[in-house]
Order: C-alpha cells, then structure tokens, then sequence
C-alpha cells in the first residue's frame, strides 16, 4: 500500500475511501484502525547509542504538551485532528492518556518546563514554540526538531523601539545601532523575557552597549514607563506593539516561530518504543497538515479510453492533482452489453485553486463535479522522518 501513495478522504459515515493513482477502490475502516493500517511499517527502535549517558528507567513514553496559555487548546485541538485525543479525566489533572498510543503518557507543564524536562530526560517529547525551544534549549543538541510546522502559535520574536523621541526616524537595526546615544556608561536598555536569545542575537550583530532587564509580561509598557529603551518579544498580529507606540525595525526579527514537535535524542535513540511512537505521531501529523486545504474533487467526462480522458484533464494546469489524475470507468449496462461511455477523475485540488479547477474541468467536458474536503494525505515516506533518522545516524 504505501508504495501506492493512497490518498484518504474522511466521509461522513466515518468509512474511508481511498485512491490510487491507477485504480480507486472504497474500503470501510474505522477511524481507529485505518491510520494504524498505514503506519504499520514498524522501526527498529534500539540501535547503538551514540550517547554516553543512560536514560532513566521506565517503561512509558512521555509526551509534554501546553499545560495553559495560548498552545494548550491548539494542541489538543491538533491531536484531535490526528485522531490522538487526549482523555484528561479533569482541567486540573497533570497526567493524561492518548488511547491510541498505549505506551505513550501525557504530561500536562508550562512550555518553559517542558524543554527543561526534555533535557532532564523527564520528558521524552514535547509540543512547544520553537521560541521556548531556542530560549530554554540554549543550543543543547540532545533537543531534535522532529516537527518545525505544526500550524499554529505563529509569532516573532522581534526588537521594537518606540516610535517618538529620538527613535522617531530609527527604522532599522543599523541605525539603532548607529545611534551615538549608547556608550560603556549609558547602554542601549532591552527589556525581555527572553534573556538567552537576546544577548546571543545583540552580539552576532555587533551591538557593544546593551543592556538586558529580564520580565515577565506586559513588557510593552517598559518604554513608555522608562523602564527600558526597547523591548524584544513575541509579536504576531502587532496590535500590542501598535497600542503601546511602539515599532518593529528592519533586521529586528530575531526568530520566526510557530509550533513544534520536539524530542530528546537521547530518548528516541535508548528508550524502547520511543522511535516507533515518535514515527506514528509524526505521520498523523504530516498526513493531517499535508490535507489541510486541499480538496477532492470528482467529476464524470465522457470519452473513448482512461487514456483519452487523462490526456484532456492533463491539458488543464490546475487539474493535476497529486501525482496526476486518477481516471476509471463508470460502467453502465446497454442493450444487454456492459459498457464504460464515461469515467470518472479524481483529483486533489488546494483550496486556492478550486473555482479555477471546477472551471477547466467544465471547459474539457467535465460533469457532476463533487467535492468534498481531505483529511489525510499520507506519503509513501515522510521527508521528516528520513531527515529525523538522519539527524539521529541512524
Ligand atoms: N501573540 C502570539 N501569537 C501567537 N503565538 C504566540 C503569541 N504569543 C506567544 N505565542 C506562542 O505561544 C507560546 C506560549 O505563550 P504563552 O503566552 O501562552 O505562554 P508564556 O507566556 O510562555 O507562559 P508563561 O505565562 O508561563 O510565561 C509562546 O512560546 C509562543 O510560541
Ligand atoms: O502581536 P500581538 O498579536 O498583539 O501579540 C503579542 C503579544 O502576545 C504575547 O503576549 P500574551 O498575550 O501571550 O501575554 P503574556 O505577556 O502574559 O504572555 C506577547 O508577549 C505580546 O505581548
Ligand atoms: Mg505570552
């Protein structure tokens, strides 16, 4: 199957359907066993370890999500989409399960703490913006980035100066720097809770005179309250920058970031089960992010050959779907004689592209299109597990 490349489409019986490129045939799963079906390739899970220290020892996998804030619903809500819903038996409980991953247990933490534990080796996975990884991870190489885009908790963590007094015309990075203000006496004042990333980010760009004043929230307010000459944080829609006078300078963008599944080398290469577990939750996500916004869409073309109809579809540049259309006979019966007048392609079509797409299939012929959006896309092999088995020498 997985050198087939299928395509699964959710339908609304909670029965599957699924397509290859060169025959389509309609399975019911449950929702339970078809992903487990197609991520049976199963992985060696111990090999030599390149790591010297041993792991404590227990017999569970432990995946560290968002305990509060603005991850803890995005993630479970993604889990969700990946068919791996947590069941936490209350809001205040620490500990949860994901059923459909018997050896996997769920600890609920801040962000700041679950890349301390990943490194403690309390943790085996985690869920986190790559900026608590890059603060709280400090370069350590036991943390993998076995996921960089998961989709959500998009943000920057940007330098912004206010936008009056003498940072009136100050737009970029160079002129800040510029500024004959700051001197060994009177440095450049940052305030941030990021106190690992901003030095680091200062030195690499050759600013001498700063200085850095650590807090917790509302760092905003530092400027106006003559805290602090800049501030450097999280930034998303800019509306808390925009409300508090405050501006973004050109080169003043120190990381983008978003949500990420991380691992602790360690765990993946010695604990049991680890890199079995780590590949599972790694397909559902790749298949689940790689079907948002993208759509099947089908259509009935009468013709003489699947050849026929394939040539005509693959005349139009928005209906190539994946790999190339899927085409098969409708067979209907004619006096007394069974014969295939139409067939019926199948495509995927990204959500941009749809109207164009239904358009060119009606220009070719194309009749009684349907659509219905994907749930799933999975890949004969992920290119981030290849990268993931690379990155661990494996
Ligand atoms: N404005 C934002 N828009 C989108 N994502 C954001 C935004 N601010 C933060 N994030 C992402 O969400 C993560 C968690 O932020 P949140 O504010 O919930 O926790 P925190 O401030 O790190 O936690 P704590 O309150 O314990 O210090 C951040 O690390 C970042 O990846
Ligand atoms: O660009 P915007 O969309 O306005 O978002 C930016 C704000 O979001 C974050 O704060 P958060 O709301 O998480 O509050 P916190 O400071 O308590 O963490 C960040 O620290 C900024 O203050
Ligand atoms: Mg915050």
């Amino acid at each position: 199957m997985s050198l087939l490349q299928p395509y699964f489409q959710q339908c609304a019986s909670a029965a599957f359907s699924i397509s290859f490129p060169s025959h389509s045939f309609y399975v019911s799963v449950s929702k339970r066993t078809f992903i487990s079906c197609c991520s049976s390739q199963s992985q060696t899970a111990l090999v030599d370890s390149p790591v010297d220290s041993k792991i404590a020892e227990r017999d569970e996998i432990r995946l560290g999500l968002p305990s509060k804030g603005r991850m803890a619903a995005d993630t479970l809500d993604l889990l969700k989409d990946c068919q791996l819903s947590v069941k936490q038996v209350n809001p205040r409980q620490y500990v949860a399960q994901i059923p459909q991953l018997s050896n996997l247990e769920v600890w609920f933490q801040r962000p700041k703490d679950i890349v301390r534990k990943l490194l403690s080796g309390d943790l085996d996975l985690g869920i986190v913006g790559l900026d608590t990884v890059s603060e709280y991870g400090q370069g350590n190489e036991d943390l993998i980035i076995v996921h960089d885009a998961l989709d959500y908790g998009d943000c920057r963590l940007s330098l912004a100066i206010p936008k009056y007094g003498i940072f009136e015309n100050i737009n970029s990075l160079r002129e800040l720097a510029e500024m004959p203000q700051w001197t060994v006496e009177k440095p450049l004042r940052v305030a941030t809770g990021f106190t690992y990333l901003g030095p680091k980010f200062m030195k690499e760009h050759g600013l001498k005179h700063v200085i850095f004043s650590t807090a917790d929230g509302a760092l905003e307010a530092a400027p106006a309250m003559g805290i602090a000459d800049a501030i450097l944080d999280l930034v998303s829609s800019g509306t808390t920058l925009r409300e508090n006078n405050l501006k973004e300078i050109e080169g003043g963008v120190v990381l983008e970031s978003q949500a990420v599944l991380v691992a602790s080398r360690k765990a993946l290469i010695q604990r049991k089960g680890a890199l079995d577990t780590t590949h599972e939750i790694l397909e559902r996500f790749e298949a689940h992010l790689r079907a948002l916004g993208q759509f099947t869409v089908t259509a009935n073309m009468r013709g003489g050959s699947a050849e026929e109809v394939a040539e005509r579809v693959l005349t139009q540049p928005s209906l190539a779907g994946l790999q190339g259309p899927t085409v098969c006979p409708v067979f209907c019966k004619r006096d007394g004689k069974v014969t295939a007048d139409y067939y019926a392609i199948v495509i995927c079509v990204p959500k941009k592209a749809l109207y164009k797409s239904v358009q060119q299939l009606r220009a070719i012929g194309g009749s009684g299109v349907l659509i219905s959006p994907l749930t799933y896309i999975f890949d004969e092999e992920t290119p981030r597990w290849r990268e993931l088995l690379s990155k661990l020498g494996i």
